[in-house]
């Protein structure tokens, strides 16, 4: 075993104790249980909790990841800002499905958020730009406001005995259903 190797191991991984994921009592509406999740790591004062990984898939079929930041969330979905002509947004113009992965380490929490990144108005992009810290007055045409309208979740809670609980929502005719994710996690 190489030195890193051993050092990685002997790394601490999640945090004692950890919250449980009662799955008998989940809310119908997954952003309850989003908003929850996201509540209890702003107000555990870690850094950045609002900054999660989103991919998207070149058009060679090649899946690539970055950080952003989430923004707002509405009745139009998960909101997220970037530049049209980056390579993000030219990759969202041809395939505007996308996947969000937030990963709360103090919480032993991970949540994907999956479905279409839609681009909002010029309106919602440059009040955006504006509110930036690093705005100077200048108008940023090129600047773009999205909403992932999510139609696919998955909740993860990580367990000390590595059985983590997954849930997984879907949106169908009836509105989002929910259950248990069996197949094996780490
Ligand atoms: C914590 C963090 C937050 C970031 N937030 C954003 C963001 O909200 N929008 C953005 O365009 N880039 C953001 N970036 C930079 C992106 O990760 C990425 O490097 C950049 O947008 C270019 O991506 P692309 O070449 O895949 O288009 C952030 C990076 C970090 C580390």
């Amino acid at each position: 075993m190489s030195d890193l190797e051993q050092r990685l191991r002997r790394l601490p991984a999640f945090p004692h104790p950890l919250p449980v994921l009662d799955a008998a009592v989940l809310p119908d509406d997954p952003t309850v249980l989003f908003r929850a999740w996201l509540d209890a790591a702003i107000e555990s004062g870690e850094r950045q909790p609002h900054a999660m990984a989103t991919a998207t898939v070149r058009a060679d079929g090649t899946p690539v990841a970055r950080t952003l930041i989430l923004k707002d969330i509405d009745a139009d979905g998960y909101h997220f800002s970037t530049h049209r002509s980056s390579r993000k947004g030219r990759e969202l113009a041809l395939r505007p499905r996308t996947s969000m992965l937030f990963f709360w380490r103090e919480f032993g929490r991970q949540v994907r958020v999956t479905g279409e990144a839609v681009p909002l108005d010029d309106a919602a992009s440059q009040r955006d730009w504006e509110g930036r810290p690093s705005y100077t007055g200048t108008p940023n045409p090129d600047w773009q406001r999205y909403a992932l309208r999510p139609d696919e979740f998955e909740f993860m809670q990580a367990r000390e005995d590595r059985q983590h609980t997954r849930i997984e929502y879907r949106v169908g005719p009836d509105g989002w259903r929910h259950d248990a994710v069996r197949t094996p996690a780490g």
